[in-house]
């Protein structure tokens, strides 16, 4: 059974149909990319599978349950998690602390209360901060340890912001434009974390401007073109479709 299962998902905005009718499945273990020109509704589509926005239409499985219509944080719980395309970072707080707030939204809320001792909290803020430092040193941010988010370069926010989705341990990641901003240098480094996110057993779904990262890290790819898809295969697939040279690899490729 595949990990995700997208069955005919549709969104409109008034007269806009941002996404329409798209089906795909993803299984565990995958790197997946959705392509697509500017406004082809790849965001949407990441909104829509997080909770963001309920769907017109369509459904969403996760494991062959229905999870469409599911607030994030619930979904963060069975192990969905992500990135913004716009940072999202708490800039008056410590790096490290925003990578605990990823952490405090996969406890559940109940058992949490429940081991509201003092001593027993302490311990386990201890034991989160101790998490959260491991996930910044994967993440490659070991010199931002005791540092403010509002002090770190842009680079290291993307980061910052892969680190704090991890710390959710979700099993499916979605990444949107994790390389965009950034110099070829950083964009190498984002390229091998994904890998290393990938070989630690999440399966990463990513939304991607940069065609190379794209080719290199992804087995499989779903094109979207005004809200359809367009087409969907393997990198090789994907590079030889007419269709998609035509609407979009083109001029990029
Ligand atoms: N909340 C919203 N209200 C109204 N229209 C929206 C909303 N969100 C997205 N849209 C519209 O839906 C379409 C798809 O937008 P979306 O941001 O998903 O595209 P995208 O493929 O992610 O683009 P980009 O590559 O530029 O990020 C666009 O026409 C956009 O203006």
């Amino acid at each position: 059974m595949a990990l995700l299962e997208v069955s005919e998902l549709s969104i409109q905005f008034g007269g806009v149909k941002a996404v329409q009718a798209v089906s795909f499945s993803i299984d565990a273990g995958m790197i997946y990319a959705v392509i697509g020109p500017n406004g082809a509704g790849k965001t949407t589509l990441f909104n829509l599978i997080t909770g963001v926005y309920a769907p017109t239409a369509g459904s969403i499985r996760l494991d062959g349950q229905p999870v469409h219509g599911l607030t994030p944080d619930r979904l963060a719980q069975r192990g969905v998690a992500r990135t913004f395309q716009n940072l999202q970072v708490c800039m008056n707080m410590l790096a490290i602390e925003n990578v605990m707030v990823g952490a405090h939204l996969r406890l559940d809320r109940s058992l949490f209360k429940a081991a509201l001792r003092w001593p027993a909290l302490r311990r386990a803020d201890a034991a989160l901060r101790d998490e959260a430092a491991e996930l910044m040193r994967f993440v490659g941010l070991a010199q931002y340890l005791t540092a403010r988010a509002d002090s770190m370069p842009y680079g290291a926010l993307k980061r910052l912001e892969i680190a704090r989705a991890l710390a959710m341990r979700p099993r499916l990641l979605f990444l949107d434009e994790p390389a965009a901003g950034l110099n070829p240098k950083e964009t190498q480094e984002v390229d091998a974390l994904v890998r290393r996110i990938a070989d630690a057993g999440v399966t990463v779904v990513l939304v991607e401007h940069d065609m190379k990262m794209v080719m290199n890290l992804s087995e499989r790819i779903l094109v979207l073109d005004y809200g359809k898809k367009l087409a969907e295969g393997n990198r090789d697939e994907i590079r030889r479709n007419p269709d998609v040279i035509a609407a979009y690899l083109g001029a990029h490729a």
